[in-house]
């Protein structure tokens, strides 16, 4: 009989994050109950996430609760439902229960490949969570993924949000591996006897990503030294606070200087945007036109909003994306005395409440 290798330290260290993941998810139902909560292991076949569905599978056995798998096959590249199938077969083996093939139609309009395939991919997680009333959805990525993620912001000048990467925990959304390498994952999946699909995509320079994790990233590290993947996801971890931190100021700053104006308008009074320091002016402003039915506005369409408030009189609008826009509204004393602490920056959807002075038709004074 063959023997099984001795433990990798890797293999407990895996099975130490993936319980500190399922903290307060599992524990809820008590050992053996009949109603233990399951948790879906989010498949592809690829290394991680069949190393994830492994060590899963281990929690399962302790009768914490209950774990299954969905693998999602975008039907993208030809031979797709066999990888998908392949994959699920390898779960099944693993003693997952219930595991499910969801084959998706990716809808490409106005989007790349990647972010189509994701959406597609999330919206088929989130039904089948819902179907089989998941406590959780586990997903793969780990150190490497999120180093990735670091460097393609810092490549687009993001903001902190952004550059704190991919959170451990979103909602039904776990990802237990953040912190384990991705040459972990192989060796997991070695320990198990598994043998992982790998993604001819991941290799394919066409893609940023790709080249971030085949040049840019080993470049770096050979001109920087070791530790570059490692020092990515620190900074991720250090802003995901700050971001955690400045979301919560900036919510309690915009419930204190928001007030509704006519058909639903939001007004947020100068003086009071003022005084606010920039990081939070621009959140404020953000979350008014969140409130309005805007997707995030841009960070140039937010400093052109802010902008108006250096502007003499009314003046705008500014839009701010999905029909909303500002602009400021300054009462006729305030115009005479050129104050402009007297004024409010007015947000509005669909072009409605264009205060006076300011024609519907104007076009934005900056996009
Ligand atoms: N087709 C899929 N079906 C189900 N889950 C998926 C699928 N593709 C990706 N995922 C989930 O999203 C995570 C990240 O996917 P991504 O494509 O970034 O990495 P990957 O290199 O494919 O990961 P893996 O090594 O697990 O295949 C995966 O670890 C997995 O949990």
């Amino acid at each position: 009989m063959a023997r099984r290798p001795r433990l990798l330290p890797t293999v407990g260290t895996a099975r130490n994050l993936l319980a500190a993941g399922l903290e307060g998810i599992v524990d809820r139902a008590p050992t053996g109950s009949p109603a233990l909560p399951l948790v879906l292991v989010a498949c592809s076949g690829g290394p991680d996430s069949l190393a994830l569905a492994a060590v899963a599978a281990h929690a399962a056995h302790t009768g914490r609760c209950r774990v299954g798998a969905v693998v999602v096959d975008h039907g993208l590249q030809p031979g797709s439902a066999d990888v998908a199938a392949r994959a699920a077969e390898t779960v099944r083996g693993l003693g997952l229960d219930p595991v499910e093939v969801r084959t998706v139609s990716v809808d490409r309009t106005g989007m790349g490949p990647e972010a189509a395939a994701r959406t597609a991919r999330y919206s088929a997680l989130d039904d089948a969570a819902a179907v089989h009333g998941a406590a959780a959805v586990l997903l793969g990525h780990t150190l490497d993924d999120q180093a990735e993620q670091v460097m393609l912001g810092l490549a687009r000048g993001s903001g902190t949000r952004s550059l704190a990467g991919m959170p451990g925990r979103r909602g039904l959304y776990l990802r237990p591996f953040l912190e384990l390498r991705r040459i972990d994952t192989e060796a997991i999946c070695a320990f198990y006897g598994l043998e992982p699909w790998h993604d001819p995509t991941n290799e394919d320079r066409a893609f940023a990503r790709s080249r971030v994790r085949q040049e840019v990233l080993p470049f770096l590290e050979d001109q920087l030294g070791p530790g570059i993947a490692q020092a990515l996801a620190r900074t991720a971890r250090i802003l995901g606070q700050d971001a955690d931190l400045l979301e919560q100021l900036s919510s309690e700053a915009y419930a204190g200087l928001r007030t509704e104006g006519d058909d639903g308008a939001v007004l947020l009074p100068e003086d009071g945007l003022r005084a606010l320091p920039a990081a939070l002016r621009q959140r404020v402003l953000a979350l008014a036109a969140l409130e309005l039915g805007a997707f995030q506005p841009s960070s140039e369409r937010l400093r052109a909003a802010e902008s108006l408030l250096d502007r003499r009189g009314s003046a705008g609008p500014v839009q701010l994306g999905g029909k909303v826009s500002v602009h400021r509204q300054v009462r006729g004393r305030a115009v005479l005395r050129g104050d402009a602490s007297y004024g409010n920056l007015v947000l509005s959807s669909n072009g409605s409440n264009n205060g006076p002075g300011v024609k519907q038709s104007r076009r934005p004074t900056q996009e």
